[in-house]
């Protein structure tokens, strides 16, 4: 089909005529979507002939699957891009690209019948970015932006941008682009799902979004920059501008919980990406679920660098040497082995540098030669003192040689086979898996005290300490991680399957060009040979990279996956143990970290991006920073403001793009009247915010009492994934936002922890709308400018 090239009527932008314009947009628009209903059709009857024709030799059983892979892929981001199909257009000054303006999207669509003329383009493409980036200021040939605003698929508005120098002083302090649509994207109700912000990304996110990927970039930026909305954006950027490099390796989202995670799963999908993989730090670990919880002193000893060390002795721990002499019952004869001998092959097996399972087998070897060694003379002497003395003859030497290598081997191999060697050999050197050290070393105070000395004190020794079968903690995995690493995992049949996979692939890539070049030679003689273009290993490749969606699947299952891409979102929170596994997944440092370093609450957090870079990237890693909070209104940041003042006067809160004329309020009450309270005040707040959504934030210790009276107010439900009233701690609250916010005990929140005051601004600054503070003890200095509600 073909779709008719804009209408002149939607040049248009005088007032009188927005009738006029939004019809002719409409026109377009609808085209675009009878586009796009054409290509889904196209592609679901293609994946439906491709279903149907089951059967046939395996490799037309593979070609059928990499093409189910293709078009169920296509399917999905056709099927994904329905909402705001087309959101912007951009037309140009004359001379300037031709007069034709172009359209932008969510994805590129193009009309066949007209030698590909770009009918929608991808907003990722690098002829959509001025539709980001010019300002009157700097045009870059643009004569008028127009945000497109659509319901399903009507149009409902147009907002125009004339980008003319005249029109340049005009312009925000902020340097907006599309103000009006951006406004009215901010002010809409919040759901409890973070939306995608590909119509209005400003000019900072862009840069971002579209920087180099290559090292280490660190984008730093105050509550509400947009620092999840850029991380996200730049994902998708990246999967469609590296898209064969990174469907291979995939792309590693990493975010502070699950809460988190579920909040923002929806943005990739709509941006018709969905081969990343979003995971916490407590996920990383295959086949382990860290849902125990453990005290922020715990978790942040764990965190620390030295950990390292003290796993490092707590492996050399286990590699012992008997104290004097090891007897060995061996079917009654009993072999010994004294603690020189262990000791020697103890050095023999640390020399070789390996991982304390793989060195594991050279002590082994070792002491079983011994061991061998001391049997087999047993046998010797026996024998020889069964046989009567005979006197030598000249030419004989009494060399002992009664028994050959094999016999040798044989006792050996008997020795190796036999229970009680085995549990001797086991007990001075086991094979451990990280889980069963990690118990081990946290549940046994002498281990643990052996293992740290020297690295903490008789106080963390006691906050590590706990008792058996207890629940895997989030900060127990990077130290699960370091232990595969010291102990070496056992990984052959891992090895063995990915080898078998791509001799697998490899063997269909050479049937593939087997079959091509067959028809080379029916086709056309003189062509040029398939094999000189193509070979089976990049065949192969191709192939691995068409079951792409797997691509993310496969990493989640496989501890030593490297990815292409690793994103980390709240990256403030991460522990020096948590980089370090991290870095294990990305060796080629292709990052992006995201973060506030004034927002950091866990004690293990960081609060300079250097100290936890530098031992990775040294100081080879850039900044940018993100200026405006698209979140929170201008009158609750200015209360926020005064505690970001308290932690550090150096410090400035990014600037607010919209301000509400509702100032926040607060109020006192007794610490025992909150939960008869709370339902009331969160009624009056839900009647404010119509329709949108609000969460109390309590300190840990009100949260179940609250919770519990607040179960199912506003109609939410205990299955909720997206409830209108939630209660949560700060920790839980990071990163998220809500229309309402009400702050509950701000004096408890700052006691609670060390970096209290980072918490509370934290608190204060999730909020889109309303802001309410609930005092229980004396008020906070800083909380002073809010007005008092009764
Ligand atoms: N360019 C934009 N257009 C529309 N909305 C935007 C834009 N940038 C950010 N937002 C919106 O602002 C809100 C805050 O964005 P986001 O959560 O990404 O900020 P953040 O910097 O990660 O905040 P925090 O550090 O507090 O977690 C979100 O609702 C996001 O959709």
């Amino acid at each position: 089909m073909s779709v008719s090239p804009y209408d002149r009527e939607a040049d248009s932008t005088d007032k009188t005529d927005k009738s006029a314009v939004i019809a002719a947009e409409q026109r377009y628009v609808s085209q675009l979507y009878a586009k796009l209903d054409a290509e889904r059709e196209l592609v679901a009857r293609r994946l439906d002939e491709t279903l149907r024709n089951g059967g046939g030799p395996p490799q037309a059983q593979a070609e059928r699957e990499a093409a189910t892979a293709t078009y169920s892929d296509r399917l999905a981001q056709l099927n994904s891009v329905e909402q705001g199909l087309c959101f912007g257009r951009l037309d140009f000054t004359e001379g300037h690209d031709g007069d034709s303006p172009i359209y932008i999207g969510r994805l590129g669509l193009f009309d066949e019948s007209d030698d590909y003329r770009p009918l929608l383009v991808d907003w990722r493409a690098p002829v959509a970015r001025p539709f980001y980036l010019a300002t009157a200021a700097s045009p870059d040939g643009v004569r008028r932006r127009r945000h497109l605003r659509t319901l399903t698929r009507r149009v409902v508005g147009v907002d125009d941008e004339i980008l003319d120098i005249g029109s340049a002083g005009e312009s925000d302090h902020l340097g907006l682009a599309g103000e009006a649509a951006l406004l009215s994207a901010l002010e809409r109700r919040r759901t409890g799902e973070m939306s995608d912000i590909v119509a209005t990304i400003q000019a900072e996110q862009d840069r971002i979004i579209r920087a180099d990927m290559n090292g280490v970039l660190v984008v730093q930026g105050g509550p509400g920059t947009g620092k999840t909305a850029v991380a996200l954006h730049r994902a998708a950027y990246l999967l469609y501008t590296y898209r064969r490099q990174l469907t291979t390796r995939g792309v590693l989202v990493v975010g502070p919980n699950s809460t988190f995670l579920r909040y923002i799963g929806q943005v990739l999908p709509s941006l018709g990406e969905t081969g990343v993989l979003l995971t916490t730090i407590g996920e990383l670990y295959p086949g382990l679920e860290a849902t125990g919880a453990e005290s922020p002193e715990a978790a942040e000893i764990k965190g620390r660098l030295t950990m390292v060390d003290v796993l490092t002795q707590a492996v050399r721990d286990r590699q012992t040497v008997p104290d004097d002499v090891l007897e060995i019952d061996v079917e009654g004869e009993v072999l010994t082995l004294d603690r020189r001998t262990c000791e020697r092959a103890r050095e023999k097996a640390r020399r070789t540098l390996r991982p304390h399972n793989v060195a594991r087998r050279v002590f082994v070897d070792t002491l079983l030669d011994a061991l061998a060694a001391q049997s087999a003379d047993r046998l010797e002497s026996d024998v020889l003192d069964d046989v009567p003395d005979i006197p030598l003859a000249e030419d004989e030497t009494d060399e002992g040689d009664l028994l050959d290598a094999r016999d040798h081997a044989a006792i050996r191999q008997e020795l190796a086979e036999d229970d009680a060697v085995r549990a001797a050999l086991h007990a001075l050197w086991p094979k451990l898996t990280p889980q069963e050290l990690l118990s081990d070393l946290l549940t046994d105070a002498e281990r643990l005290e052996s293992a740290t000395l020297g690295h903490l004190t008789d106080a963390d020794r006691d906050a590590l300490l706990r008792p058996p079968g207890s629940l895997w903690t989030p900060a127990d995995v990077p130290l699960l991680d370091e232990l595969a690493e010291l102990l070496g995992e056992d990984d052959t049949e891992a090895r063995e399957r990915r080898a078998r996979r791509e001799r697998e692939e490899r063997a269909y890539a050479e049937g593939v060009l087997h079959v091509l070049e067959q028809d080379d030679e029916i086709i056309d003689e003189e062509m040029i040979r398939v094999r000189d273009v193509l070979d089976a290993e990049l065949l192969a490749e191709r192939q691995e990279a068409r079951s792409a969606l797997t691509a993310a699947q496969r990493a989640a299952q496989d501890r030593t996956w490297t990815f292409g891409h690793v994103i980390v979102d709240e990256a403030q929170e991460l522990s020096a143990m948590d980089w370090r596994t991290l870095m294990r997944r990305c060796p080629s440092r292709s990052m992006t970290i995201v973060g506030d370093v004034s927002q950091t609450g866990s004690r293990a957090g960081t609060s300079a991006w250097a100290d936890v870079l530098s031992p990775y990237v040294g100081d080879r890693w850039r900044l940018r920073e993100l200026t405006v909070n698209y979140r929170t209104p201008a009158e609750v940041m200015d209360l926020a403001a005064g505690v970001l003042a308290e932690i550090d006067p150096g410090l400035r809160a990014p600037t607010s793009v919209r301000d509400t004329g509702v100032p926040p309020w607060q109020r006192s009450l007794d610490r025992s009247a909150v939960v008869t309270e709370i339902s009331s005040i969160v009624d009056a707040e839900l009647a404010e915010v119509d329709g949108g959504t609000v969460a109390v934030v309590v300190p840990g210790g009100l949260e179940a009492a609250v919770a519990g009276e607040l179960a199912g107010a506003g109609g939410t439900t205990a299955e909720d994934d997206n409830p209108r009233v939630s209660v949560l701690t700060v920790e839980r609250a990071k990163g998220l936002e809500f229309d309402s916010v009400v702050v509950v005990a701000p004096d408890e929140i700052v006691a609670e922890s060390p970096r209290g005051l980072n918490d509370l601004y934290v608190a204060l600054t999730r909020a889109t709308q309303r802001l309410g503070i609930v005092h229980t003890g004396a008020p906070i200095e800083a909380l002073s400018g809010a007005q008092s509600a009764r």
